[in-house]
């Protein structure tokens, strides 16, 4: 049963917001997108597809799309945000005058700010002032949720009210919303595996194995939860799906943009080459400068994403990384059950 109460916008004419849009419209909902290109308005209108971003799905027609931001919000109660990080606070003044605080507003972006290392539910917390926010993340390839393979997500926010609203208006019988209250693990997730999908493409297209892909995957979580944590995460999060979940989707699939980048670099493409080529945006190479530049702030090792940068942005061959990094430090499997601090007490001891 829908809430009539309940109408939709989303902001962001890229792949996952049409994706999330035809999502609540299937489910019955109004919902409004707005973009910033009138032809694509025009072919979300009138042929119910987006060429540009989504050329092989059928939209439901329910979704009406604009131009005029004020059109889209006024009359809306949900408020979706997938704008990439690097123009969401833009588009969220932009917004402003057109957003009240009995909106729920979500941010569906995977990504950082650079300004003061902001996640983007923080962004809209900080321009409105307003409370319920939330943050949808989970292993999601709008590619996938456009052709209702069956998916699962999380609702993410502090707010119940956020929470259940938003398993009302996306929840499915292809597309299932669960919720959490952590939302900054939850965010955290989503954009820091974006890292390790780009170290995942290389290592596949340099010819690196499964159990080399199974274990970059897996000290990814390690590295991951660990910064997390000595952020104010809980690391429980990371066994979820924004977690683990979306690590797995994102470091094994071709229709992750970031493993796209990643795959085209081990090939021996120039990282500006590999983002041409993409015409889509790839978050992790932004996403690894500033962690990276975080991790050193705040005293987190992060060999992985140190070495990506390294390969990324210091010209570092992707082969000779691998190699520095298999000669690292051995310590422990789950730092949560025993810590690095022990082993290297216990390596310490068998030395002397
Ligand atoms: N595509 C996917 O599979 C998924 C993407 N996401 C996240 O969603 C966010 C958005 O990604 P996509 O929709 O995939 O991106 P996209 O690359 O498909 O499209 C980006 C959209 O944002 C618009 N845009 C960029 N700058 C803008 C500005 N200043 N004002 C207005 N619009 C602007 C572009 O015109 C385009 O419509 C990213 O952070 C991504 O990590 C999350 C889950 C899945
Ligand atoms: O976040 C995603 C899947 O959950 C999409 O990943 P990409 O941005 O790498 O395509």
């Amino acid at each position: 049963m829908i809430d009539e109460r309940m109408t939709v916008a989303v902001l962001g004419g890229g792949s996952f917001g049409t994706a999330l849009a035809s999502i609540a419209a299937d489910n019955g909902y109004e919902v409004r997108q707005w973009l910033r290109d009138a032809a694509l308005v025009e072919s979300i209108n009138e042929d119910h597809r987006n060429p540009r971003y989504l050329p092989d799905y059928e939209i439901n027609s329910n979704v009406v799309a604009s131009t005029e931001l004020r059109w889209v919000l006024e009359s809306a109660t949900l408020v979706l945000v997938a704008i990439p990080s690097k123009a969401f606070a833009e588009v969220v003044r932009q917004a402003r005058p057109w957003l009240n605080p009995d909106q729920i507003l979500v941010s569906t972006t995977k990504g950082i700010q650079q300004d003061g290392f902001k996640l983007m539910s923080q962004i809209l917390e900080d321009e409105t002032g307003f409370s319920h926010v939330g943050v949808l993340s989970g292993p999601n390839l709008a590619s996938e949720v456009a052709e209702k393979q069956l998916t699962a997500t999380v609702i993410a926010s502090h707010d119940p009210l956020t929470r259940s609203r938003v398993q009302a208006a996306l929840g499915c019988d292809y597309f299932r919303v669960y919720a959490s209250n952590d939302r900054y693990g939850v965010e955290l997730g989503g954009a820091l595996k974006n890292i390790y999908a780009i170290a995942a493409g290389m290592a596949a297209s340099l010819g690196m194995g499964e159990n080399t892909r199974s274990m970059l995957m897996t000290r990814a979580l390690a590295e991951m939860s660990r910064f997390a944590v000595a952020q104010g995460a809980n690391p429980m999060t990371f066994l979820g799906l924004a977690g683990v979940g979306d690590l797995i989707v994102t470091c094994s699939s071709q229709l992750s943009r970031n493993y796209r980048v990643g795959y085209a670099l081990g090939q021996g493409k120039s990282l500006d080459e590999a983002v041409d080529a993409l015409g889509q945006v790839a978050e992790g190479v932004n996403t690894v400068r500033l962690v990276r530049e975080k991790a050193h702030e705040v005293g987190v090792y992060m060999p992985l994403a140190e070495g990506l940068f390294q390969v990324l942005f210091r010209g570092v061959p992707a082969r000779d990384m691998a190699k520095l990094l298999m000669q690292g430090e051995q310590s422990s499997d789950v730092e949560f059950v025993l810590s690095r601090e022990d082993v290297k007490q216990d390596q310490r001891e068998q030395e002397e």
